[in-house]
C-alpha cells in the first residue's frame, strides 16, 4: 500500500517528491476517509497552529488518532512532531489541539523565529548501522521545534548542541549543563513504537535514510495495549514506513 502524506499545509509536496525519488508511491490525505487506503502516514512540516485549524475544520483529528492507536507507522516532521507529541509549549494563546500519542513534550519555537533557521551535520547513529552510508546527516531546521522531555518507552535518535545560555527561560533542562560546558543537547529525533518524529526536514535534502527507519511496535504502550484489541494493525512486528532498501547505486548526497 501507499504511504500517505497529510496534505493540509506545508511541505507535503516535497515529501511526495522525495517518496517519488526512490520509487514510493504517495498519497495526499485531506479527508479522514483516505486514511483507509494507505498503510503508513507522514505529517509534515509547516506551521503546526495553521495544519491544526484546517485539521479541525475537516474533522480529521479522531481519525489521525485512530491511526496512530492501531499501531500504523506514522512520521512527524517538525510541526509534524508537534502533532504527534502529548504535550506542547509555546503554543499561540487559546493553545492548539495535537494528535498526540508520543509520550514527549515539545516546545514549538525553540530555536528561534524564522531567521534563526539552520542547518547541522547531526549524527545519527541508528541511521549508519541500519541502513549505511555516512555517521552524520544534513539536517535542516526551520523555525524547529525541540524536545524538552521524554517519557521512558521514547527512545532518542538524535541531539544537537545548543549553547548554554540560549533560550534558558523555557528549557530547565539547558540551566542543568551550563556549569559544566558551553553547549547542551538538545533533543531533535525520537522513536516510540510505531512513531517516529524528527525536528527536522529530511524531505528537503537527498539522503532519504530516514525513509526507511525501522519502527518497533512492540516498545510502544499505545501498540502494547492495542495489540490485545482487534484494532490493532502491527502487534508484534517490526514495522516500516517503507519496507524497502534504498537502492545503492543512489548518491546519498548530491
Ligand atoms: N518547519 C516547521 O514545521 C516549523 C514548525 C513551527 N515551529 C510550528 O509551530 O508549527
Amino acid at each position: 500500500m501507499a504511504v500517505g502524506v497529510l496534505a493540509l499545509q506545508g511541505s507535503f509536496n516535497e515529501h511526495l517528491a522525495a517518496l517519488r525519488r526512490i520509487g514510493v508511491k504517495g498519497v495526499e490525505i485531506r479527508k479522514a476517509e483516505q486514511l483507509e487506503n494507505v498503510s503508513s502516514l507522514i505529517i509534515p512540516g509547516g506551521e503546526s497552529t495553521t495544519m491544526a485549524k484546517l485539521a479541525e475544520l475537516h474533522n480529521l483529528f479522531p481519525a489521525l488518532r485512530e491511526f496512530v492507536k492501531m499501531g500504523k507507522p506514522v512520521w512527524g516532521t517538525c510541526a509534524g512532531l508537534i502533532f504527534l507529541a502529548d504535550k506542547a509549549t509555546g503554543q499561540k494563546t487559546g493553545g492548539q489541539e495535537l494528535v498526540g500519542g508520543l509520550d514527549c513534550t515539545v516546545h514549538r519555537n525553540f530555536f528561534g523565529s524564522q531567521i534563526q533557521s539552520f542547518e547541522a551535520e547531526l549524527p545519527v547513529p541508528e541511521l549508519a548501522a541500519t541502513e549505511g552510508g555516512p555517521p552524520s546527516f544534513r539536517a535542516v531546521f526551520i523555525r524547529a521545534p525541540a524536545i524538552l522531555e521524554v517519557g521512558p518507552g521514547v527512545e532518542v535518535l538524535a541531539s544537537v548542541s545548543v549553547p548554554s545560555n540560549k533560550n534558558v527561560d523555557f528549557n530547565p533542562a539547558l540551566q542543568e549543563g551550563s556549569a559544566e560546558s558551553d553547549t547542551s543537547k538538545v533533543i531533535v529525533a525520537v522513536k516510540q513504537g510505531n512513531i517516529l518524529a524528527t525536528a527536522f526536514h529530511p524531505e528537503l535534502t537527498i539522503d532519504s535514510r530516514c525513509y526507511f527507519m525501522k519502527m518497533s511496535p512492540s516498545n510502544n504502550e499505545i501498540t502494547a495495549a492495542s495489540s490485545s484489541s482487534s484494532s490493532s494493525y502491527y502487534a508484534d512486528q517490526e514495522s516500516y514506513l517503507y519496507n524497502k532498501q534504498p537502492k545503492t547505486d543512489l548518491p546519498i548526497y548530491e
